[in-house]
This record gives structure tokens, sequence and C-alpha cells, in this order.
């Protein structure tokens, strides 16, 4: 028997839904080819269980395969969800047939928000385009090394800060991320947590967590609510709306407009917003009011996605440095052996340093930041492999499964970076970690180039200047306490405690030694 208290948000949906459902029940009949495998539903609510199973979805999805197969499709209530467990199934169907599967489902309560502005989470069509355009032309491969020295420059405060407070060091991380990300995208210095632009952005972060929680408000189960007047009883998620699409609009407009401020009066520091701005079109161009709005809110959607991100790949190489020192050690005798002491490794040394691209890797592999990356969506009915894929499907990447595929990857949840390694060199065989953490498709992730160059900056300086260990009150590395933050769309340590210090007396003057 089902204990539908332990399930009260889908309640009102089961009440709600259930002619809707039973229309579905009769369409289905008439198609000819199978659904792709699948558990079994019940009548009428059909698989709303599984889909409603809220806690670990990408643990219990990967469990789920073991018994449907790589790709498994579920059903409820009009709702259909294809999960896709292996790298194969998203390269086939998000990249091979992207022309179908690159839309997004869009809920109710996330356009009453206007999150759907965000490139992120815009349906599919030619808004969706033109700010993709505009993204890649600034953060492609060879734009990327525009904002290289900036990785630099912000670097020495991130040094200087983890040696004089260690024990500050989540905080450093995420004030480094921060101004990068700021001064590549809006030539501005922000100061730390309290800049209003971080509080901005930091409250959009919060609206997109709260309304990318399947269920958590009753709008998304039944979207005719949004008519309902705000004086009405009950309408109180009308007021949360309005407070995030203000944010919303706001984080769109402030840092683009105070650009175009400083352009006015000469004093910009160039960043993508004025190499944007710059290629706009001529005024009187007809295209110019859209190419203009496209550079604005993409910018915005760069720099929300960008943090949390980032900042979760980050924290993970720490813990998981402090979890195993022997890995730490052999990464510090590689970076020794390329640099001598007092010189800070750069993006071009990279070539060079085989080993910490491992362990660059299986950080991505260990603990993918977004371990469901984001929900794509059909545009229209396909067959794939004889199953018919119907048309408005939820298509669900399981990075976490891909990342401890077997297949791949033996003995998945150890942290072993030797695994990408063959001969000396990375071993191409392997799915590359790197690529498949940002996604996959036409959706796939255009600050990717960015982020992974943030990470190595990060990653390597600190090896070079500072020892991790885990906190002095654990025994042994590997005993070390750690748990997941699985709450928001993106996942990544709870905060944790560890020991960071300069590697020698030497590395401690180079530490002193280094010019703001
Ligand atoms: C380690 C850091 C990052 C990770 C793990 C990551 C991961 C992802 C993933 C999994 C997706 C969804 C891809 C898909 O739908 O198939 C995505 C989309 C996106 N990411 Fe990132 N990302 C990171 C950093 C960044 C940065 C620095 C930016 C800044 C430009 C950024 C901007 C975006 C945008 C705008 C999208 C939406 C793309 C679209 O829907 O067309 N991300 N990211």
């Amino acid at each position: 028997m089902i204990d539908l208290t332990r399930y009260p948000s889908i309640v009102p949906g089961l009440l709600l839904f259930t002619p809707f459902a039973l229309m579905w029940m009769f369409a289905r009949k008439r198609r000819k080819l199978p659904l792709p495998p699948g558990p079994k539903g019940y009548p009428i609510i059909g698989n709303l269980f599984e889909i409603g199973n809220t806690e670990k979805p990408w643990e219990v999805y990967m469990e789920m395969g073991k018994e449907y197969g790589d790709m498994f499709y579920m059903e409820s209530l009009g709702t259909k969800i294809l999960v896709l467990n292996s790298l194969q199934r998203a390269t086939d169907t998000l990249e091979g047939r992207s022309g179908i599967y690159s839309d997004r489902p869009v809920a109710p309560m996330m356009q009453e928000m206007e999150f759907d502005m965000y490139l992120g989470f815009m349906r599919y069509g030619s808004t969706w385009r033109r700010q993709r355009r505009a993204l890649h032309q600034q953060l492609n491969p060879s734009a990327i090394g525009n904002y290289h020295h900036i990785l630099s420059l912000e670097l020495v405060q991130l040094i200087k800060g983890l040696e004089s407070t260690p024990q500050k060091f989540e905080s450093h991380i995420e004030s480094y991320l921060s101004r990068v990300i700021f001064r590549a995208f809006y030539g501005v210095k922000i100061q730390g947590r309290s800049d209003p632009y971080m509080v901005l952005s930091s409250r959009v972060v919060d609206g997109l967590n709260i309304a990318g929680k399947p269920g958590a408000f009753y709008v998304d189960v039944l979207p005719a609510l949004k008519y309902i007047p705000e004086w009405f009883p009950g309408t109180s998620w009308k007021g949360v709306a309005r407070y995030h699409r203000e944010n919303s609009y706001r984080a769109r407009q402030e840092p683009y407009n105070n650009v175009v401020e400083k352009m006015q009066e000469g004093v910009v520091e160039p960043c993508l917003a004025s190499r944007m701005i710059d290629a706009l079109p001529e005024p009187s161009d007809p295209e110019r009011w859209e190419e203009e709005i496209a550079a604005r809110d993409s910018l915005a959607a760069g720099y929300i996605a960008g943090s949390d991100t980032t900042r979760s790949l980050c924290l993970s190489f720490v813990l998981l440095m402090a979890l195993y020192p022997e890995v730490q050690k052999k990464a510090q005798a590689e970076i020794d052996e390329v640099l001598s002491i007092g010189q800070l490794p750069t993006i071009e040394d990279r070539p060079r340093l085989v080993y910490v691209q491992a362990v660059i890797r299986e950080v991505s592999r260990w603990l993918p930041p977004a371990p469901l990356s984001l929900h794509h969506a059909t545009t229209h009915d396909d067959i794939y492999e004889g199953h018919f894929i119907p048309k408005g499907t939820i298509v669900t990447p399981n990075i976490w499964a891909m990342m401890r595929d077997p297949k791949h990857f033996a003995d998945p949840s150890r942290f072993i970076p030797e695994r990408h390694i063959k001969g000396g060199r990375i071993d191409k065989t392997l799915p590359d970690t790197t690529e498949i953490v940002f996604g996959h498709g036409r959706r796939i992730c255009p600050g990717r180039y960015l982020a992974l160059d943030v990470f190595y900056t990060f990653v390597t300086n600190t090896l070079a200047l500072f020892d991790i260990y885990a906190p002095k009150s654990d025994a042994a590395g590997s005993k070390m306490k750690y748990s997941v933050d699985n709450s928001g769309v993106v996942i990544g340590p709870h905060p944790f405690d560890c020991d960071i210090h300069a590697r020698s007396k030497r590395h401690q003057e180079v530490i002193r030694l280094l010019e703001d």
C-alpha cells in the first residue's frame, strides 16, 4: 500500500489531473510502436511515485537502469520522462538528433518568475539561437584568451587569502570566482559577498532553486491557477513570483546598463559586455534592438549559471585533496618537475601537466556539479531504436550515471586519477569527463572553456603553493567526514573543515612577494 503522506506535494496533482491521465491512456492505445522500457505504472497515476521521488534522483535513476536498461521511460498525469543513463544514449539523441532533442521544459512558476528569459531555461527557437551566438562569439576557444590575464590578476588575492585565513577557504574561493566572472563579463571589480551584484545574483540563484523543485508550487501542477487574482486566498505564491521576477529583471538590466554608461564615458575595462556592444549592428539596423537584448540577457544567463557550478568543482577538488593525500603529492611532484619554486603555473603549462589534467578529469567525474544536467525536451515525435518517443517528452541526461558507468570506469566510486592516463598520456579512448560534465548537443554549456580554464588555474596554483590536509581531529585523511548538499539544481560538498598551509618556508616567501 502506498503511503501518500510521504508525498504530500503530489496529492493535489493526483486529484486534479485524473481526467487528463485518462485521456492520455486512451491516446497511447492508438500508437503502434512501443515506448521505451520502464517501470510499470499504477492505473491513472502511472509512474507518479518514481517521478515524485526527489531524493537524489540521479542515484535512484542509476539503480533503475540496472532493471530497465540505459534508457527508460516514465509517464504520469501527462508528464513524459525519458532518462538517459549512458553516454551512448545521450550522444545518439541529444547530439545525433539535436534538431528534435534541444528544447527545454518550462514549468509555469519558472515562467511566472521570468526565468525562461535566461538562456538555460529558454524554449528552443530564434531568441535562444541569437543569445547562444552572442555568448559563443566571446567564449569560444579562440576568444577565451582575452580573459586569461584576469584569471591571473585575481589569483593573487585568493592566494594571499588562503595563506592568511586558510579556515575561510570556502569564502576565498567563492570570492575569487565571482571576481573573475564579473570582471570578465562586465569589467567591474566586485567587493565580496555584500557587493550589490553578488547579492542580486545569489537572489536569482535562490529563485532558480525554489522554482526548479518539482511540485513545490501548485501552479506547476495546475497552470490555470495563474489566472486567479492575487487577492484570492491561497495565492501567496504570486508574491514570491513577483519578488523573483523583479530580481531576474534587475540582474539582466543593471550590470549591462552600467557598462553602456561607462562606455559612453570612455572608462570601461574591455570585457565580454563591451566587446558584445562594440559588435552590435548600427543603430539604424532593424536587427539592432534584438541583438542588444540578446547581448544583455545572454550575459546575465552566463554569470548566473557560471558561479555555483564552478564553485562546486573547486570545493570538490579541495575535499578530494584532503581525502587523498597521495594524489596531492603526486600532482605536486609533477608541477615541481615542470616549474621551479616561484614560477606560478599558467594555461600554457597545461599540456606538460598530464597527471594534473587527470586529477581534473577525475574530480569532474567523481562529483559532477549538475548530476542531471538540465532537462532537454523533444519538439517532435521521434522513433529511436524501434521505440516511440513522443513530442514534449522531458529528456533527463543522467550525467551521474554516465560518470559511474562501469563499462568505462572500473570501480567507479573510487577516486583514481590514474584511470585517465595510458602510456604517460591522457587516454583518449576513455570518455572525456571534462566534456560530459558540461552536457550534450546544442544546449551544451557555452561557458565550458572559461570554466575549465578557471578550474585549471585554481587547481594548479593551489597545488603549487599549498598543502591541503584533513583536519587534525581526523586520524587519517581517508576517514575525513563529508557530505554532499543535494538541495539545489547544482550539488557540491557541504561546508567542511580542512587545514591549508604553504608547502614550505620558501613557498611562504613566494606568497609574501606576490604583488596585488
Ligand atoms: C564547472 C562549471 C560548469 C558546469 C559543470 C556547467 C554545466 C552545465 C550543464 C550540465 C549545462 C546543461 C547542458 C545541457 O543542457 O545539455 C549547462 C548549461 C549552461 N551553462 Fe554551464 N556549467 C559550468 C559553468 C558555466 C559558466 C562559467 C558559464 C558562463 C558562461 C555557464 C553558462 C551556461 C549557460 C548559459 C547554459 C545554458 C545553455 C543553453 O541552455 O543553451 N556555465 N552548464
